[in-house]
């Protein structure tokens, strides 16, 4: 007997036998129709469709809130091979950081994680490695990646195994030196709660308080430390000329800062000067704190009676940490005394230093404004910033070494805790001469009025 072959009647009603619901509901519909009238039926349904579905996104276990997303990351994903993978593997290709299997012949391109901006000229792209890779291969690669990227500069970090972050830098936004403000004639124009110290990559201004804060400026040789602490003293010029503001003045090296040696408190150059004027300055400190008690002040006030006492510490990792035993000893028994307790009885530091390493300031922590200039090292970037700048965008390390970088570096901003690049403005002879001049000018009027 041959195949018993079937009609298409018995074939439309095994399949509707099979899905009862593709067939009652257009029969209920249709009868619906004929008994109220389309219009009115496709309302109800559209209405009862409303009901439903308006139900099932509110349920707990709504199939849309679960599936949302997924469904998302499935378009972005999506949109990213169709948009972004294709371009991302040629920048790979290009660079050479790309697997192709040896058997199948498969090209394996490294994927692209996240991406985050913290900054209008950086970006942080995680990568996740291809199995073999090591981070150092992207260091190497970091150079290739930038001309790929049209980008500045690209920094590698390495986040967890398997993972690293790119820090591409787009664009730098200082390309002028950034020239200070004229120095205020009166000490009452001066706002000690904002030092303007140059602008940010923002565009606005940068400004820091130096009333109870200690700022440490970390940077290589040639960085530019100096411009900072510059700034800081142009605005207190006007202050210390009026007795409101007093500077005692640590210059190891006996260079550059030599120039306020007129218009200084204290000032020192060897080691035993130098033990001196620190724990002088801690002296200072606890007779200020008898003075307050004795006022029944809780809080310091700039008078001359208690004026804002600033230490200022050039080259404070030879002072602290590398320099003679004698002196590093006698530093270090004062100094974090002086960081701990100072702020509130009127006494701020401001220390520059090249190697910000644990051993050589111990306390960096108790410095609330913390500037990196050009790194040496990618290391030294989170040791002055904290955990995970770098990462974030802080490619200190990755300035170049030549004059038109200098002033440039990064600060924290407090409240987002991401760094933020920045120029300190640059004070030149003419404008330290300025400064000592207007800071100077009673202290030589009374050496006339003494030698008369
Ligand atoms: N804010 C700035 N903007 C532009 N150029 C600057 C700035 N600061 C410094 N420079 C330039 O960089 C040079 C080096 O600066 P400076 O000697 O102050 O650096 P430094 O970090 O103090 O170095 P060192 O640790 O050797 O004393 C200066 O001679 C000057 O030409």
């Amino acid at each position: 007997m041959g195949k018993r072959t079937q009609g298409w009647e018995w074939r439309v009603a095994g399949w509707a036998a099979r899905h009862p619901g593709f067939v009652a509901v257009p029969a209920a519909l249709t009868a619906a129709s004929v008994q109220f009238g389309p219009v009115t039926t496709g309302g109800v349904l559209a209405g009862a469709v409303a009901a439903g579905v308006g139900w099932y996104r509110g349920h707990p276990d709504s199939w849309s809130r679960m599936a949302a997303p997924r469904l998302r990351a499935v378009r972005r994903r999506w949109l990213s091979r169709t948009y972004l993978g294709p371009w991302w593997s040629r920048v790979t290709e290009a660079c050479n950081l790309i697997t192709v299997h040896r058997t199948t012949g498969m090209v394996n391109v490294p994927r692209i994680i996240r991406v985050r901006s913290h900054s209008p000229s950086t970006e942080t792209v995680y990568v996740r490695l291809l199995l073999g890779q090591t981070p150092k291969q992207w260091e190497e690669a970091a150079d290739a990646l930038a001309v790929a990227l049209k980008a500045e500069r690209v920094g590698v970090e390495r986040v967890r195994p398997q993972v690293i972050a790119l820090i591409v830098q787009r664009s730098e936004p200082f390309t002028q030196v950034i020239v200070p403000p004229d120095i205020p004639a009166d000490s009452d124009a001066v706002d000690l709660s904002r030092v303007f110290l140059g602008e940010t990559e923002h565009g606005d201004d940068w400004f820091a308080p130096l009333v109870g804060q200690h700022w440490m400026v970390s940077g290589a040789t040639g960085s530019g430390k100096n411009s900072v602490t510059w700034m800081a003293l142009r605005a207190c010029a006007p202050l210390i000329r009026d007795g409101l503001v007093r500077l005692h003045v640590v210059n190891p090296k006996g260079t550059e800062l030599n120039a306020l040696r007129p218009v200084s408190h204290r000032y020192a150059e060897s080691d035993g000067d130098i033990v001196e004027v620190i724990q002088g300055f801690w002296t200072t400190m606890q007779e200020r704190k008898q003075v307050l008690a004795e006022q029944g002040r809780r809080t310091f006030r700039m008078s001359r009676e208690t004026p804002l006492d600033v230490l200022v510490i050039d080259e404070l990792g030879a002072v602290t940490g590398y320099g003679d035993r004698s002196l590093t000893r006698g530093a270090q028994a004062a100094l974090p005394l002086i960081l701990s307790q100072a702020r509130a009885l009127g006494g701020s530091v401001i220390g520059a230093l090249q190697e910000p390493t644990k051993d050589v300031i111990p306390q960096r922590d108790l410095f609330s404004l913390r500037v990196c200039l050009r790194a040496t090292t990618a290391g030294h970037v989170d040791m002055v910033l904290g955990d995970d700048m770098r990462r974030r965008g802080a490619l200190a390390d990755e300035i170049p070494n030549v004059p038109e970088s200098a002033g440039i570096g990064f600060v924290v901003k407090q409240r987002s805790r991401t760094p933020m690049r920045v120029r300190a403005a640059y004070c030149d002879d003419t404008d330290i001469a300025e400064l000592v001049r207007v800071a100077g000018w009673p202290v030589s009027e009374l050496a006339h009025a003494g030698k008369a």
